[in-house]
């Protein structure tokens, strides 16, 4: 299927990474006055533009970061339309692990092509998820950044270097493939996806097509650790570490007080103790290969 101009709508968020939206909407029309957009102020504005979209529309380019394209979830799992992204945010680990890149005509390009392709959606609790979720240490950051007035790449290097100081671990108990663990854990996240953003891979061999999460387990391990276990995780050799495990499932339940979590960096309190998780939808994505 090959779309035309008038069929693609770009939505773009101009509080993505480091605010720099305009270049986007200069490029746009650079490459294709045809085609149109809509700046979105808010979470609530993005909901109503989605609920009065015209039918006309048949691919909705989301230009930000892994936020933006959280927030079209609900909406885009009960849609027919087909979705692409425009990275503009601070961490962008969904474009970048499905292949899109900041240019707006390699973008065009690959829409009016129409290669498509269907990829996994988690649910946490109520809340849809496309990248990584988690609870931990990944939340604790997500919640520090919200609270930062700057974005972009250093200031999650400031504030995941503050969260080694203040941050104090969790404990819970899992049930994962019918088998319950309980122990005090670093993190424990839920991928889609295999990384965060920025390319800091979590989790090596998560794959969203696949209709399964990858679940990295990190054992709570002492502060003077911390250089070598993020090495392991960096270097991709997990797997070696005691603190590290890795499970693929399609279900998992974590049952714990700590009440902050997060989907795709967005942070997020839960009401009771039980966080589930599971694969529970797909939507469709525009193909970023020939
Ligand atoms: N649809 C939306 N409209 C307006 N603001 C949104 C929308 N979705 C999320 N936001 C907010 O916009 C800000 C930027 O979010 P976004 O995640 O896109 O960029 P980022 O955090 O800079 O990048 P990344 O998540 O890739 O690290 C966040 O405060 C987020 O809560």
């Amino acid at each position: 299927m090959s779309f035309n101009s008038d069929q693609i709508i770009f939505l773009i968020n101009p509080s993505s990474g480091n605010g720099d939206y305009l270049r986007i909407i200069k490029a746009i029309q650079q490459c294709d006055d045809a085609i149109d957009h809509f700046i979105t102020g808010s979470k609530e504005e993005t909901k109503t533009f989605l609920e009065t979209i015209d039918p006309k529309y048949k691919v909705l380019v989301i230009c930000g970061g892994d936020g933006t394209i959280n927030s079209v979830l609900n909406y885009a799992v009960k849609s027919k339309l087909v979705f692409a992204v425009l990275p503009n945010g601070s961490g962008n680990g969904f474009a970048r692990e499905l292949g899109y890149r900041k240019d707006v005509a390699f973008t065009i390009d690959r829409i009016k092509k129409g290669n498509t392709h269907e990829i996994d959606v988690l649910k946490v609790n109520d809340n849809y998820c496309c990248n990584v979720a988690g609870i931990g240490f990944d939340s604790f950051i997500a919640k520090q950044f919200e609270e930062n007035s700057k974005r972009g790449l250093l200031t999650y290097v400031v504030e995941t270097i503050k969260g080694f100081r203040n941050y104090q671990g969790i404990d819970a108990s899992l049930t994962i493939n019918n088998t319950t663990e309980e122990g005090s854990y670093f993190m424990i996240c839920f991928a889609n996806t295999r990384q965060f953003g920025n390319n800091t891979v979590i989790a090596p061999n998560a794959d969203p097509h696949d209709g399964l999460i990858d679940v990295v387990l990190i054992r709570k391990f002492h502060k003077a650790l911390i250089p070598f276990i993020a090495l392991k995780l960096l270097s991709r050799k997990g797997k070696n570490s005691k603190y590290i495990r890795y499970y693929k499932t399609d279900t998992i339940k974590v049952d714990t007080r700590y009440s902050l979590f997060h989907t795709d960096g967005e942070p997020l309190v839960k009401t009771g103790t039980i966080l589930n998780v599971k694969i529970s939808d797909t939507i469709q994505l525009i193909q970023t290969q020939n």
